[in-house]
């Protein structure tokens, strides 16, 4: 008999366990997952206690948490209301749409089940137990669902989940499904059709995608995340990913024209709104999951160059995670793209190799 049964132990549900284990390492943890590898890992590294085949188990336990994509959550939720469950038990989810949850959810309410609807805005393109990490939400907002007669449940969750150090955030479903529209759903659907586009453009020149550089890669990370995970968001959060994409696409149909009109005061204006408020939303304090540097830098087309590179950073003990050369032509400088997984590391990198070399970046 477990304190907590959890369905779901990939990157999300994964980072839950960690953090619970963390704060209270006596709780003891049941999961499910269909993916049986998704749970040796974990048993073997103590992030569980047992494994849960099936919901039956769910019965037993004081918490249950659902961690997997949307769609299966909504099942979830609708064989957990045929089950006999514990007396007190409080059911949470970390779903990434929220209105069709919470409509489910009605029929575990209605028999006095408390159900918190729960999303950590934090994550990363990365799936799987081994990309969980105790810390993948510190400083991220976690929504938390309002619904009636659910506050002793919120507070009871927050506590269990306290090590995540997420910020907590009480919203109305419809106000979740709108804001993280626009903020999560629809950018992910723009960087994949991106990533489909360029490749389709790329149909006849080999050396294309090859060349993607920095701007290409920060704006489409997301584009290789879970396909699962992000079917079942579009299918749970229609009408407003649907409406806010066709606004979407008029700011595009309007940039379209303004370039062709040449309207020199129109693009800058464009632009310079676009960068005031970009450049307003501060830096990346989210979570632990590395994001990565680059740091692009002019190298002369003489041999030894990229020798003195490596060794330079070699030298000052800077870690490189991925060293790419975008271009080398005859007696024409290359470019070197350097990858550090820290902010430290990129700019002691930058501040060693400027007396040598001339870097790129105007700054991130
Ligand atoms: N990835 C993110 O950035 C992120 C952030 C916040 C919330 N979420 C939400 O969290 C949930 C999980 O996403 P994730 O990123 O952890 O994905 P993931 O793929 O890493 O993990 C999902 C896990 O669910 C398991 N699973 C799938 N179907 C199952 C079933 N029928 N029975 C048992 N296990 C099953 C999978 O094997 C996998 O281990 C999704 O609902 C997603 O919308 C994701
Ligand atoms: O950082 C990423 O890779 C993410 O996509 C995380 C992200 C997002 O910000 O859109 C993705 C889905 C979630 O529901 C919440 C967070």
């Amino acid at each position: 008999m477990a304190d907590i049964f959890i369905r779901g132990l990939g990157l999300i549900g994964s980072s839950l366990v960690r953090a619970i284990k963390q704060k209270n390492e006596k709780l003891t943890i049941c999961a499910s997952d269909s993916n049986l590898s998704n749970l040796d890992y974990a048993k073997k590294r103590h992030l569980i206690d047992e494994t849960c085949d099936d919901l039956q188990k769910a019965t037993q336990a004081d918490i249950i948490i659902l961690a997997t994509p949307i769609t299966q959550i909504i099942e979830d939720i609708k064989s957990l209301a045929r089950l006999p469950l514990k007396p007190g038990v409080i059911i949470t989810d970390v779903g990434s749409t929220k209105q069709t949850v919470i409509q489910t959810a009605e029929l575990l309410t209605e028999q006095g089940i408390s159900f918190v609807g729960g999303h950590p805005m934090a994550g990363s393109h990365k799936t799987g137990v081994q990309a969980g990490r105790a810390d993948l939400f510190e400083n991220a907002f976690y929504f938390q669902i309002t619904t009636e007669n659910n506050e002793e449940a919120v507070v009871k969750i927050r506590d269990l989940l306290s090590e995540t150090k997420a910020k907590w955030l009480r919203v109305t479903a419809k106000q979740h499904d709108k804001i993280v529209a626009q903020l999560s759903h629809v950018p992910h659907v723009i960087a994949s059709a991106l990533v489909n586009q360029t490749s389709e453009a790329f149909k006849d020149e080999p050396l294309g995608m090859r060349l993607a550089a920095g701007g290409f890669k920060s704006i489409t990370r997301i584009a290789s995340a879970d396909p699962e995970m992000w079917t079942a968001i579009l299918l749970n959060n229609t009408n407003l990913i649907t409406k806010q994409l066709n606004e979407y696409i008029e700011a595009l149909q309007d940039i379209v024209v303004k370039t062709k009109d040449k309207d020199v005061l129109a693009l800058q204006t464009f632009f310079a709104q676009a960068k005031v408020k970009r450049d307003s939303l501060g830096p990346e304090k989210v979570g632990a999951v590395p994001n990565f540097y680059d740091l692009f830098i002019n190298i002369p087309d003489q041999t030894g160059s990229l020798a003195k590179v490596t060794a330079l950073l070699t030298t000052a003990e800077i870690n490189i995670v991925n060293i790419h050369i975008l271009e080398i032509r005859e007696e024409v400088d290359g470019i070197l793209q350097l990858t550090f997984s820290s902010d430290k590391d990129y700019k002691k990198a930058k501040a060693t190799l400027l007396p040598y070399f001339q870097v790129i970046n105007r700054d991130n």
